[in-house]
């Protein structure tokens, strides 16, 4: 099957600047790819091709016709000013009705912040609502750059469950920037480690034994990594995890 996104030899420059040089990867239906890389190693600006919203300076993207995107942005700016309820920002998408919404926010476990507004939730709230208005039209890619700012441990791995659920339920394909490594990575199918260029690529395990992951992140960082080869199941965790609600889909 054709890839849903296919980027090649793209070269990005921001006046005269190198930021991206010669990366190439597809985006397949049904995987789960996430971005690791250092401060200003060029994540978001990957993330912003794919989505079309800035051009490259060299290379090619190609998406599949009429792909649907579901996008959360790393930051969400809001005017405070304006009380803006989940519902009404919800509804920001064109042609979706009440029932829509509540079915979309009980997936995400957030009902119940239906009626506040947008800048009273915490920042975990404010991750489960981002990603039901990403979710709400049922896209085929969704993108999300850093999810779990500002959101507790067991949050992230509710957060990662539930996109792991998502992804099972819509048969989407995931795009994701995470620095959650010893989270993150239990979901993950593939990792592309840039750093301007792309360093390595593969399944978790085996990016956690590349030398250039190593040389960039550290021992420790490979090991959080290579953690989920022994332990990849959830009794650490017990206590405070909000099961997802997909479906038939409640494995994780
Ligand atoms: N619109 C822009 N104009 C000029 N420079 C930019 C622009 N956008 C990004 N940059 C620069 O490109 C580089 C990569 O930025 P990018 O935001 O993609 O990095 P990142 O890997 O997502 O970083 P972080 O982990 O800190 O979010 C940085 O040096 C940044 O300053």
């Amino acid at each position: 099957m054709q890839p849903l996104v296919t980027v090649k030899n793209i070269f990005v420059e921001f006046n005269q600047q190198s930021v991206l040089e010669n990366i190439s990867f597809s985006i397949e239906m049904g995987k789960i790819i996430t971005l690791l890389g250092p401060n200003g190693a060029g994540k978001s600006t990957l993330v912003k091709l794919v989505l079309g919203l800035i051009q490259p300076t060299k290379g090619t993207i190609t998406r599949q016709p009429h792909l649907t995107i579901g996008y959360v942005p790393q930051k969400l700016k809001l005017d405070t000013t304006l009380p803006l309820t989940v519902k009404r920002f919800i509804k920001l998408n064109k042609n979706i009705n009440d029932k829509d919404i509540m079915n979309i926010l009980h997936r995400v476990n957030a009902a119940n912040l239906i009626n506040k507004t947008m800048h009273q939730l915490s920042g975990g709230e404010m991750q489960r609502v981002l990603l039901a208005q990403a979710l709400i039209k049922k896209p085929q890619l969704l993108i999300l750059d850093e999810p779990t700012q500002g959101v507790d441990v067991n949050g992230q791995l509710s957060l990662y469950n539930l996109i792991a659920n998502a992804k099972n339920e819509f048969n989407c394909a995931v795009l994701m920037v995470s620095h959650d490594l010893h989270l993150v990575m239990a979901k993950t199918d593939e990792v592309i480690c840039i750093n301007k260029h792309i360093c390595c690529v593969g399944t978790p395990a085996l990016v956690s034994t590349d030398p250039e992951f190593i040389a960039l992140f550290g021992r420790s960082a490979a090991n959080q990594l290579a953690i989920y080869k022994h332990h990849s199941h959830q009794h650490q965790y017990h206590g405070r995890i909000e099961l997802p609600t997909f479906g038939a889909n409640k494995h994780v």
